[in-house]
């Protein structure tokens, strides 16, 4: 199943960096392991924005919402979700 993720960062402006900094490299690192899975199919920067927009292909939305849940950022994101499928004119293959 594919879903479309807004992120919208907001760390406290009172976080000291260290603690962002971690946060920041835990989240990278998990990021990396989904996107290696395939879970985690694309995640561009929205320009101008501490935002993402992201793709995910999983197999519920329970499991989406489990592994957003599981990002070290999460608590400081706004999120956005969008349920996504196949579009009748699209050239590309169901795997993106
Ligand atoms: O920077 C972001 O967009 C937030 C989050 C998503 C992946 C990651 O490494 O950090």
């Amino acid at each position: 199943m594919l879903f479309k993720v807004e992120m919208v960062v907001k760390l406290p402006v009172d976080m000291p960096v260290s603690q962002s900094d971690a946060l920041k490299k835990t989240e990278r690192e998990l990021a990396q392991q989904l996107q290696a899975s395939g879970k985690w199919r694309h995640l561009w920067r929205i320009a101008g924005q501490y935002a993402n927009v992201s793709i995910f292909d999983v197999e519920s939305n329970e499991e989406l919402h489990q592994l957003l849940m599981s990002l070290p950022l999460y608590p400081y994101m706004a999120m956005d979700v969008t349920a996504l499928c196949r579009h009748p004119s699209s050239i590309r293959d169901a795997d993106l």
